[in-house]
């Protein structure tokens, strides 16, 4: 069995590949915002959320699927809160 020190080196070392993933989303989610805005788009796309969630979950176990649509939803809300701050769309 592992240390608790090293479980938690790994777990620093994922966690900083999440963060840097997330702001890749984010920094992608801005330039939808921008599109979106030219284009006279509202920021909820309800179709794309359900893709987006059903895409996701089919990758993962029977036992996950429940958080993983919870931590899509997650960072969906976070892309919509980042896209309504960087333009005037709503
Ligand atoms: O795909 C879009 O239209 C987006 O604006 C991105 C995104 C997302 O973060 O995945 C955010 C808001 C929409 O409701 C749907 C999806």
């Amino acid at each position: 069995m592992q240390s608790l020190n090293d479980l938690r080196v790994k777990i620093d070392s994922i966690d900083a590949e999440l963060i840097k993933l997330f702001e890749e989303r984010m920094n992608i989610s801005r330039e939808i915002a921008e599109f979106k805005e030219k284009n006279g788009l509202s920021i909820y796309d309800q179709d794309r959320e359900k893709k987006v969630i059903e895409n996701n979950i089919s990758h993962v176990s029977d036992e996950l699927k429940v958080y993983v649509e919870e931590f899509v939803q997650c960072i969906m809300r976070i892309s919509k809160k980042i896209q309504s701050k960087s333009t005037n769309v709503k």
